[in-house]
């Protein structure tokens, strides 16, 4: 059985998708609240661009608002819509077409073994058992896994965890990737294939980097601060103004001010 419907509309007010949407992303005066706090407050944003960065401290509500954008989380106020589609609405076909790679493997990997966690998302996409599998190896082969086809996914070290939840996403061809620091736990190579990887993709990308030199060839960057958008716009001048603030507030740790 399916987790979502395998069907490119879903049915009910606001809830159609139109795959060609422009913006394919729309936030309008989203706030969240989880438990007593307010994470995120009045953020509106209209995502066109083909490679969205996100930036911001630790805390600043980063993961949260990704997690707006396929449904996990729905907004306490305010509206996401995803190629047209309203989340409240459509939230159990959303990861049909957003596929989300989570900063934490454990949290995405539900399967004992790498095959049979790639072989899932085939099969959620109507392949029987037999060809899901044989695909899922031909598609690890591609990708220089083939030798972890039979590992258990606890067996595997972070960067193949992180690896491996990247690849059951992307085998899925999702109209867009939304990832929550992906390669956190990659050594230099494994970087630098993902990211090629990723340079390559058709998809349109939203990806969340404490790494800023992964951002730099990206189209828009946004800067969060406090659960609020502090800056908007190319990684030329958003990128240095969110390190001049880390180095100023570095500076301010220091010389003991508080900012
Ligand atoms: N389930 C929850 N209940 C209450 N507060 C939460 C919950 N999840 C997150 N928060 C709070 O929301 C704020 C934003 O968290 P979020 O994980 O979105 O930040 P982030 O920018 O992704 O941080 P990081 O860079 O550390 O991953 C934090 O203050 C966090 O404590």
């Amino acid at each position: 059985m399916a987790f979502w419907k395998r069907k490119d509309t879903s049915s009910g007010a606001n809830g159609d998708f139109d795959l060609s949407a422009r913006p394919y992303a729309v936030l309008k005066d989203v706030s969240l609240e989880l438990g007593d706090r307010l994470v995120l407050e009045n953020v509106s944003l209209r995502l066109c661009e083909s490679r969205v960065g996100i930036v911001g401290l630790n805390g600043s509500g980063k993961s949260s608002l990704v997690r707006l954008l396929n449904g996990l989380r729905l907004p306490t106020s305010g509206e996401v819509r995803i190629f047209g589609a309203a989340t409240t609405a459509a939230r159990f076909e959303l990861p049909r077409h957003v596929g989300f790679v989570f900063q934490n493997p454990d949290h995405q990997a539900i399967f004992p073994t790498v095959e049979e966690e790639i072989a899932f998302g085939l099969s959620q996409l109507g392949a029987e058992k037999i060809e899901a599998r044989t695909q899922a190896l031909a598609f690890l082969e591609q990708h220089h896994c083939g030798h972890l086809t039979q590992k258990p996914f606890t067996e595997l070290s972070e960067g193949q965890k992180q690896l491996i939840c990247l690849l059951a996403v992307l085998v899925m061809d999702p109209k867009l990737l939304v990832l929550d620091e992906p390669m956190s736990s990659l050594d230099g190579l494994a970087t630098r294939r993902i990211f090629r990887k990723l340079e390559g993709l058709d998809q349109k990308i939203i990806m969340i980097s404490h790494d800023l030199s992964l951002l730099k060839e990206f189209d828009r960057v946004i800067w969060l601060e406090s659960g609020r958008v502090r800056m908007d716009g190319v990684p030329e001048d958003v990128l240095p103004a969110y390190d001049a603030d880390i180095n100023c507030r570095a500076e301010a740790d220091y010389s003991g001010e508080v900012l």
